[in-house]
């Protein structure tokens, strides 16, 4: 399980961030991510549309590495699972959801944005955390200060990430891909403008350069 998924996510090196407000739009989404090279969507529970989104795009498109983000318990995290997230983010740490998804073998990154978030997260297992907010908790000198003491410890920076300081994150060693929503405006979403997103999406992934 994992051990592909995360690879999928190390290959992609962008993880859009999505709040969809409708199931129907995730399909075009979907193709619109795709088609500006990105195959990896986290599908948000900031919306009530979440888990229908994310069972369309998971069994219609499954080209694209569908998760779940925003899931803060484990409420969520079943309903994620039930339909079909492929792996699960956190904003921040609860062992409610990291629990439920280590006994379903579901990759689980959840978010912190401390040493002694990490720490915690090493004593229960977690290798693979979300920094975030990640800019406003450091950014890429936060992620470079953290190398020390937790070489076996990778991030997947989100949170004030765009086109101009992507690539300065994605270089760093500890960092396997990184997430945010700059190439899925929710405006953009909410008219379809599908073009649009193909045309972000290809910038984000020529400015990550990966
Ligand atoms: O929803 C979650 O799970 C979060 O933790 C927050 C999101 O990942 C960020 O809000 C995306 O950040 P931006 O790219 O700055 O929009």
């Amino acid at each position: 399980m994992s051990t592909s998924v995360l690879e999928r996510i190390v290959a992609s090196g962008i993880v859009p961030v999505i709040k969809i407000d409708s199931p129907e739009k995730v399909l075009g989404l979907g193709r619109a991510l795709q088609a500006g090279g990105l195959a990896v969507a986290e599908i948000t529970f900031r919306t009530d549309s979440a888990a229908a989104s994310i069972q369309r795009m998971a069994a219609e498109l499954p080209e694209t590495l569908v998760g779940a983000g925003t899931v803060i318990n484990r409420s969520q995290a079943e309903q994620a699972v039930a339909a079909g997230a492929s792996f699960i983010v956190s904003p921040g740490y609860t062992d409610e959801v990291v629990e439920y998804c280590q006994e379903q073998n579901v990759l689980v990154i959840p978010g912190i944005n401390t040493p002694t978030g990490v720490q915690y997260g090493i004593s229960r297992g977690i290798q693979l955390f979300k920094l975030f907010p990640a800019e406003i908790s450091g950014g890429v000198r936060m992620l470079d200060a953290l190398r020390g003491p937790f070489p076996q410890a990778s991030f997947l920076p989100t949170g004030g990430i765009n086109m101009d300081n992507v690539a300065d994150y994605i270089r760093r060693p500890n960092v396997v891909a990184v997430g945010g929503s700059w190439m899925v405006p929710p405006d953009l979403v909410a008219i379809e403008d599908w073009d649009s997103i193909t045309r972000l999406s290809q910038l984000a992934v020529a400015a990550a350069g990966r």
